[in-house]
């Protein structure tokens, strides 16, 4: 998929919604336990609740491979089952991969051509050599980690290097590697206050924004900060809207939370816009 086409999906659904599947089998209704695979069957009723209510899924990959082989095939019955039936919908396998070179090539094989994700998450850590390998697909984007939403990113990211602070200065870096224009960024909800800044250093990109719902994250304060004039924006919720009730509702529940995020999006596009 085409960031032109994700930008006339996202005018057309009004919406900038991406629905977060991290499937726990502690927190999943019930009654899906005594179904073949609990996890799949539970993302297929999300996913067919909240379509045309989103224009990306994210599955963090950490949900399904901790559940070993089993976990791995409900991913791909789930990447399977949305591009099957939801084709314009932007995929976000969220993995945060990144090694040497030739290693990261397998993983971008992985998840590009196997599973057929349009984007993973990459970590920026390992530099260049590890980036690039994901960058070299046509059509497919690499989410790098910028900013992150936890607590943690102020131990490294916010660190002053060389007069500038280190997630910075992987902005700027990333800028001059081979298929840049594939790039796209993670920057967390919970850093509103940051998006100005770098909105200077990556204005044409698009960032992907998790932390609204169960972190915290103001979605009027991102999008004050952090929209750009195509939008620009990918804002992830998970737990708030997958995990909205444990009873037989689950699935209706979860479109009530996704509907009340898209109808802030569509006042917030329709001011701006
Ligand atoms: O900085 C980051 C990067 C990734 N995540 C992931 O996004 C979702 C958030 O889930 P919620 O339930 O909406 O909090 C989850 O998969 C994280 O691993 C992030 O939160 N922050």
């Amino acid at each position: 998929m085409t960031t032109q086409q994700l930008h006339e999906q996202i005018l057309q659904k009004k919406s900038f919604l991406c629905v977060g599947l991290d499937p726990d089998l502690n927190k999943i209704p019930q009654h899906l336990l005594d179904t073949e695979d609990p996890i799949f069957e539970f993302n297929k009723a999300i996913i067919d609740a909240t379509h045309d209510l989103t224009v990306g899924y994210k599955p963090n990959t950490a949900f399904f491979e901790a559940y070993g082989i089993k976990g791995w095939m409900s991913l791909q019955k789930t990447i399977n089952y949305i591009n099957e039936n939801y084709p314009d919908i932007f995929t976000i396998a969220d993995a945060k991969r990144g090694d040497i070179g030739n290693t990261s090539s397998m993983y971008a094989k992985a998840f590009f051509e196997d599973l057929n994700f349009d984007s993973v998450t990459v970590a920026p850590y390992m530099g260049k050599d590890s980036v690039e390998p994901f960058l070299a697909f046509e059509n497919k984007h690499t989410i790098m980690l910028a900013l992150t939403s936890n607590e943690g990113a102020f131990d490294f990211q916010t660190l002053n290097t060389n007069g500038t602070e280190l997630y910075k200065q992987v902005l700027e870096t990333s800028k001059t590697w081979k298929n840049s224009q594939n790039l796209m960024y993670v920057v967390g909800a919970t850093k509103a206050e940051y998006f100005a800044d770098i909105r200077k250093i990556v204005p044409d990109s698009f960032l992907l924004v998790p932390g609204i719902g169960a972190q915290g994250g103001s979605l009027s304060e991102v999008c004050k900060y952090g929209m750009n004039d195509k939008i620009g924006l990918l804002v992830n919720s998970a737990r708030a809207i997958i995990y909205a009730s444990k009873g037989t509702d689950f699935a209706e529940k979860a479109r009530e939370e996704a509907l009340k995020v898209q109808k802030e999006m569509e006042e917030i596009i329709n001011t701006k816009f």
